[in-house]
């Protein structure tokens, strides 16, 4: 079983992020989930349908790392298995966030089939855990859109167990999907990111 203290600390975290994610316009409506990990089988995710700005503590529920719903009768985020596969894989990581921003959304769409972003020569990549030099390349792999979450699920574990570096993906004509060990590392991922979804986009415009 899950210790009750950490559990609200996580929900209190997940309620918070929503507040200012949707504030920026990067969760709209009802999109988004959010889950941060309570211990090493436990982990804090909203519910599913859930408007991401409004968030309270019956919104949050807890699954095991298979993504089963421990105590609880909700539905879980109809992408928890995106949630649990990197808690699977990387012990360290505490919190993951997705979002549906314009910028990711449309950046994804303009990547070609199949394809992997990089980012390099921008400052802001020392936002990201473990960064320390504009000189290195940030690979972001952009996967097609699915409604099959088990496939998704198997196609970004193959491909971060290969990168373990890499902090993020994006889900064709979708969103962004990223992590950190806490809440205020992966706020900062996902604010990062956002601005170097803006940064290729204008430089696109630029440069037709
Ligand atoms: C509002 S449609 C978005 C959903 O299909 C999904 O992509 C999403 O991000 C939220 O789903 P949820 O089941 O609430 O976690
Ligand atoms: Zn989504």
């Amino acid at each position: 079983m899950f210790d009750v203290t950490r559990y609200a600390t996580a929900a209190q975290s997940i309620i918070d992020a929503g507040r200012f994610l949707y504030d920026r316009g990067w969760s709209p409506a009802t999109s988004s989930n959010y889950s941060a990990r309570i211990d090493a089988e436990h982990v804090a995710i909203t519910v599913s349908g859930r408007h991401k700005g409004q968030l309270s503590a019956g919104d949050i529920m807890v699954v095991d790392l298979n993504g089963r719903p421990v105590q609880s009768k909700c539905k879980s985020s109809a992408e928890t298995l995106l949630h649990t596969v990197l808690y699977q894989i990387f012990p360290d990581v505490g919190v993951v966030l997705h979002t549906h921003s314009v910028k990711a959304t449309v950046l994804s769409r303009l990547a070609a089939a199949s394809s992997t972003l990089n980012f390099e020569g921008y400052e802001l990549q020392k936002a990201f855990a473990g960064v320390e030099t504009h000189e290195g390349i940030l690979s972001v792999p952009v996967f097609d859109n699915t409604q099959d979450i088990p496939a998704l699920a198997e196609q970004s574990k193959a491909w971060f167990l290969a990168h373990p570096e890499q902090p993020g993906y994006l889900i064709r004509g979708h969103g962004l999907y990223t992590w950190g060990k806490t809440m205020a590392d992966c706020l900062r991922h996902v604010e990062a990111f956002e601005f170097l979804f803006e940064c290729e986009l204008e430089t696109m415009r630029a440069r037709p």
